[in-house]
């Protein structure tokens, strides 16, 4: 689980996050979405610690990230996997060499130990006869997948996801969220992506940050979002005309299923609190 207490950063006059709080729980996927320039890529920093806050706390565990030494930070680095935007594999690398990397890096046990781990990302990913190849041999979903076997062989407890669909077409997208989906329930993984994919946000968004300027507008998740009443949230998520009309049919589908019930009850217990 990660923690945000109130985080702070600004860079001179300006201040870009103004105090964010909110909670990242395991087994879930977490998105961070918003318009650009809201923040988002600072608060990710921030979390991974890319960037000090500078005031509020980051928790991973209850354990309190920004008040640690350099060492202990460590600690907690070897827990992350990352998958960078541009997939950022090493070209001169095979596959299961690029795959290896964070196991010759910070892992233990012998060669052919760090091998059968190899395979086994490379096998969850579905990518086992690519192992020998080179990055430009293949396409950018397969980069991508190679970036998250990568991301998943130290058996990460956090998983950050920057953008992990930019670049690729729908469906090839929904494939790389469905994988990361099923990965983070699998090994029950505090996942985080920064996204502006709004198919990740409707498929696989267990609990969504929308950051507005610097602030948290909204959470929730990709089914209290159809009911969200927040009028900044909708124009940035339901922004074409057609998405609105979509919205407003799963409602309508929702009423005809009487599931609406369950909702008017989820938002009364809400109200109530
Ligand atoms: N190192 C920095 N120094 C000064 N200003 C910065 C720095 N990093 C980010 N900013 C500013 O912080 C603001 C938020 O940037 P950020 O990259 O977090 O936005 P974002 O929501 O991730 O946008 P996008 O969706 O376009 O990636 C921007 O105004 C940006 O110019």
């Amino acid at each position: 689980m990660i923690e945000l207490q109130n985080i702070r950063k600004g860079f001179g006059e300006k201040e870009i996050l103004k105090g964010v709080s909110t909670i990242m729980e395991p087994g879930k996927v977490n998105l961070i979405i918003g318009s650009s320039g809201s923040g988002k890529t600072v608060m990710m920093k921030c979390i991974v610690g890319l960037m000090n806050v500078d005031s509020g706390k980051v928790l991973y565990d209850n354990q309190d990230f920004t008040a640690m030494e350099e060492k202990e930070k460590k600690t907690i680095r070897q827990e992350i996997g990352m998958l960078f935007q541009g997939s950022a594999l090493f070209d001169s690398m095979t596959v299961e060499q690029n795959v290896m990397f964070p196991l010759d890096m910070f892992g233990t046990g012998t060669l052919k130990e760090k091998k059968a781990r190899v395979e086994e990302c490379l096998e969850r990913v579905q990518l086992k006869e690519a192992a020998k190849k080179f990055p430009a041999e293949i396409s950018g979903g397969m980069k991508k997948r190679v970036g998250i076997a990568r991301a998943i062989v130290l058996n990460p407890k956090y998983l950050f996801c920057d953008e992990p669909n930019s670049g690729l077409d729908p469906q090839t997208s929904l494939l790389i969220d469905k994988l990361i989906t099923e990965l983070t329930k699998e090994y029950n993984i505090t996942t985080v992506i920064n996204t502006h994919d709004m198919n990740t946000v409707m498929e696989s968004g267990d609990h969504i940050v929308y950051m507005y300027q610097g602030q948290k507008q909204w959470e929730g998740s990709n089914k209290d979002i159809v009911f969200s009443k927040d009028q900044k949230l909708n124009d940035f998520i339901f922004a074409s005309e057609f998405l609105r009309e979509a919205k407003e049919m799963r409602q309508l589908e929702m009423f005809k299923d009487g599931k609406w019930r369950e909702q008017l009850k989820k938002e009364q217990g809400k109200e109530g609190k």
